[in-house]
């Protein structure tokens, strides 16, 4: 028996990462705040149970406020279904804006909600993972916690830091055979993209679409699959995979393969990224333009 945690399990990638561990006979806690969604989504997961022992625990809980009480949420959940053997930190928000139009309340928000929302629940297992000698961290990054973009300056800083820690705690673990995962999906097609799409830039869309919309179901499937392997990176499509190998700095190789790849690839992919991030300035100088150009216009009439 096994038993993983998904923080964000009620909605878009968090709750297709329930879904494909559920498929692999796992119980599930979903955690989430909204105890109305977090139903539905149990009863969306039940149907792809294969045993009938399987259970989906729900946990109402605000993952970024209070760590007392996260702490004793997922001790409740650990006496019930058994310790956690895989925790999924997929719980997060997004906004985006120019960095004087992001109210500044927002920018200690996603810190709070993407950042100390992982600390807090990843704080609450890893001792037990560490007396039990095994276990799986997953973090739930972003392309935009690997590249800062224009729209971005509260969202990947808070994304940004999810990497350091995954370092950091990576090379602690270790020994105790757990591992670290982080994750940088591109755009996927959930609520919570509807809701970021509401006030996006312009800009941020342009650049955005560079990559493209992933459904979130073929983003959990590789998620998953990354975090079982013990892989410490997980990147989805062609470009994501550029961008991790790029930005691979110190972060640890899963395999000798991995690493050969990186130094192989390195300046290949350094010159194409030349070529990309040159695209986006000019994004961001024409649409620069044709703002002023319609303000003029608007003066005039
Ligand atoms: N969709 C995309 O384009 C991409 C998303 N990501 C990241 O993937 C993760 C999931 O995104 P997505 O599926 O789009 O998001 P959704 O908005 O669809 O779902 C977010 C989930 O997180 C929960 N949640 C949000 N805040 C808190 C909180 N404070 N405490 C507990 N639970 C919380 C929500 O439930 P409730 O509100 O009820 O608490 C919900 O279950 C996020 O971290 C996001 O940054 C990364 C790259 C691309
Ligand atoms: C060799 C170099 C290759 C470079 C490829 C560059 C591609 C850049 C695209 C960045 C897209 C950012 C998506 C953010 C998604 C997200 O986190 C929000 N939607 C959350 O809601």
């Amino acid at each position: 028996m096994s038993c993983k945690s998904v923080t964000g399990g009620s909605s878009g990638i968090g709750k297709c990462i329930a879904v494909e561990c559920y498929r692999q006979g796992a119980f599930i806690t979903l955690v989430a705040r909204d105890e109305v969604k977090l139903l539905q989504a149990k009863k969306e997961v039940e149907k792809f149970a294969i045993n009938d022992k399987q259970v989906v625990l729900c946990i109402s809980v605000d993952v970024s406020s209070d760590y007392s009480q996260v702490e004793s949420v997922i001790k409740q959940a650990q006496e019930k279904l058994g310790p956690v053997d895989m925790l999924v930190n997929c719980a997060g928000t997004s906004i985006s804006g120019k960095f004087e139009d992001v109210e500044v309340d927002r920018f200690k928000k996603l810190m709070e909600v993407n950042y100390l929302g992982s600390v807090y629940p990843t704080r609450a297992v890893i001792t037990t993972m560490k007396e039990r000698r095994m276990g799986r961290i997953m973090f739930v990054s972003s392309q935009a916690g690997q590249i800062g973009l224009f729209g971005y300056t509260a969202y990947s800083p808070s994304k940004f830091a999810l990497r350091g820690l995954a370092e950091s705690l990576q090379m602690e673990i270790k020994p105790y055979n757990i591992y670290v995962t982080v994750a940088y999906p591109p755009d996927t097609d959930t609520p919570g993209l509807a809701e970021e799409n509401k006030t996006k830039p312009l800009e941020t869309k342009l650049i955005a679409e560079t990559s493209g919309v992933c459904q979130p179901d073929q983003v959990a499937k590789i998620i998953v699959r990354d975090a079982v392997q013990g892989n410490f990176n997980s990147s989805v499509g062609p470009d994501g995979y550029m961008l991790s190998a790029l930005t691979c700095g110190m972060s640890p190789v899963t395999s000798i393969t991995e690493g050969l790849q990186q130094i192989v690839t390195m300046g290949l992919f350094r010159t194409i990224a030349l070529f990309y991030l040159g695209s986006f300035d000019s994004i961001v100088r024409r649409c620069m333009i044709q703002r002023e150009q319609s303000k003029a216009a608007d003066k005039r009439e």
